[in-house]
């Protein structure tokens, strides 16, 4: 069967837009002998997935509140950073940004991290999130006469943190305070990472809806390929960053997350906690559930546990609440992967590939006009068909949003011999729109407004289409952490159910 509606006047696959926010402080003498940059520079790279419009790093020397060595530019991390951009960053600590837009155009003038000169001197700041009441924060701001050269959340908040603390200030800059009146001022969604002189904030918004954690750089001692740290106190310095995927790649060890509401300290001696900023008496944190699902790398660890393992149990949730009668259990890959083994090893259906993924064509959404974003399915992958021919297979995606991937895969497998594809998603149908960093289609556009799923099984051409419930997800990415304290452990689910962790403005 052709598939139908949902592929007409298609444009892109997927939920898009995040952030990645990275920062690196040498520890020992300075000038330091590691090269902060490059550190920051690979640090990007292993964020990329959060973000590719527009990349940039800003580092010090840490001695000095009016200058700062800063490079951005549009474009991938490896584009922005050629040679030549590498030498100019100097220093001992700094800090980077790799954007997805959401609330001002993905040009020059917007890229990350921002830059300020405050009465106490140069602040650098980059961001992940957005901001919910940023209508009125910016009132707020422009009315003490200061203005804003941007639409962009991300420099309200650096222009934000230039306000004095209510308590006001004795000796120079009270950066804590200030960060807490901004956190006051506004409750999510934002990991930031701050630089001021010698110094490196890490802050993470009360609800925890992005992510932020911490990582120690160690000597890098090359025996049989493993990395070995030496002493303790060998310690070479301190990262963090959105997701720890990066870390073995910079030689760094995890060392823990950054508690919602926490702002912590880097510095040349060591990390401290600083503060943490209390949620209102009756909420729960609101971790991003779509950072499990699908936007973070499968080796990154939230909460204790890592991505993939996750994802898998997902599957396996997915097993449960929809079985079915197949040959195989295949994924849609890359993200819909490690939930395929989960269902095959809950239900003891052999696990066999059926897509091959051309991987110089990367995620779907990234590509420039209507006609390659349409064409992007067809571009991307192609059938194995010795798997496929005459299987009864069960596929599995992470997530279905406008729809465009999965009925082309369908009729791709079917060209190729599938006796039958049943669809089976490790995610709730998406129904709602996100304000907190996540650009996710109009309600219209998400398929799951429009089609029901006997009716989207239908259109696709699937023989069977069954989602995993929301209590089904929730009960996966809780899986391992069941035995934390119950009021530390809380998802943003408002995508899939209408219920956002704040009124919202609007
Ligand atoms: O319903 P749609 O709007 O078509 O979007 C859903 C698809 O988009 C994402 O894949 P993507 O190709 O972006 O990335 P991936 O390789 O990480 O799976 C997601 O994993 C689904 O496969
Ligand atoms: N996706 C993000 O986290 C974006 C951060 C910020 N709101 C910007 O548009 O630059
Ligand atoms: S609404 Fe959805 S995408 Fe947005 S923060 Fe919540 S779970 Fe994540
Ligand atoms: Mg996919």
């Amino acid at each position: 069967m052709e598939p139908e509606a949902p592929l007409k006047d298609t444009e892109e696959a997927g939920i898009t837009h995040n952030c990645g926010v990275f920062g690196c402080i040498s520890s020992g003498e300075w000038p330091t002998h590691i090269d902060v940059a490059q550190i920051i520079c690979l640090g990007l790279v292993a964020l990329q997935h959060r973000g590719q419009e527009s990349a940039g790093i800003v580092t010090s020397k840490g001695e000095d509140t009016k200058r700062f060595s800063m490079h951005k530019g549009m474009g991938l991390v490896s584009h922005v950073f050629d040679d030549h951009a590498m030498m100019k960053l100097k220093g001992n600590l700094g800090i980077g940004h790799t954007r997805y837009s959401t609330t001002a155009e993905s040009e020059a003038l917007n890229c990350q991290p921002f830059v300020v000169h405050t009465q106490h001197g140069a602040l650098a700041v980059a961001h992940n999130g957005e901001l919910v009441n940023a209508e009125s924060l910016r009132k707020k701001v422009l009315d003490r006469g200061v203005g804003l050269s941007t639409m962009s959340d991300s420099e309200l908040i650096t222009q934000a943190l230039c306000l004095n603390p209510p308590e006001g200030e004795h000796e120079g800059p009270n950066w804590p305070a200030r960060i807490k009146h901004v956190m006051k001022l506004s409750p999510l969604s934002y990991s930031l990472v701050l630089m001021y002189r010698d110094k490196i904030y890490g802050v993470r918004d009360p609800y925890g809806n992005r992510p932020l954690c911490l990582g120690k750089l160690v000597p890098v001692k090359k025996r049989n390929h493993i990395i070995q740290p030496k002493l303790e106190d060998d310690i070479e310095g301190w990262v963090i960053s959105s997701e720890s995927s990066g870390f073995l790649a910079i030689g760094a060890r995890y060392l823990r997350e950054v508690e919602p509401g926490e702002i912590v300290e880097l510095t040349k001696h060591g990390v401290k906690s600083i503060g943490i900023v209390e949620r209102p008496e009756d909420k729960l944190p609101a971790f991003c559930i779509f950072e499990y699902v699908y936007f973070a790398r499968p080796d990154s660890i939230f909460e204790g546990q890592v991505v993939y393992s996750v994802r898998m149990q997902c599957g396996r949730e997915l097993a449960k609440e929809a079985p079915c009668d197949a040959d195989i259990v295949s994924s849609v890959p890359e993200s819909g992967t490690a939930a395929a083994h989960g269902y095959s090893r809950q239900s003891g259906i052999p696990f066999a590939e059926v897509l091959c993924k051309n991987r110089y064509v990367g995620r779907t959404f990234i590509q420039p006009s209507t006609r390659l974003r349409q064409l992007g399915v067809a571009k991307k992958f192609g059938a194995l068909l010795d798997n496929v021919y005459g299987k009864k297979i069960v596929l599995i995606d992470d997530s279905i949003v406008r729809g465009n991937t999965i009925g082309p895969i369908i009729k791709l497998l079917r060209d190729a011999g599938a006796k039958e594809v049943h669809i089976r998603v490790a995610s709730p149908p998406i129904k709602y729109p996100c304000y907190m960093g996540i650009n996710i289609p109009t309600r219209e556009e998400l398929i799951a407004n429009r089609l029901d799923p006997p009716e989207l099984a239908e259109a696709v051409g699937a023989d069977s289409l069954v989602y995993l419930s929301i209590g089904g997800l929730i009960s996966a990415v809780t899986y391992s952490i069941r035995e934390k304290d119950p009021k530390k452990i809380g998802h943003c689910v408002a995508c899939l159910s209408g219920q956002y962790p704040e009124k919202l403005e609007w």
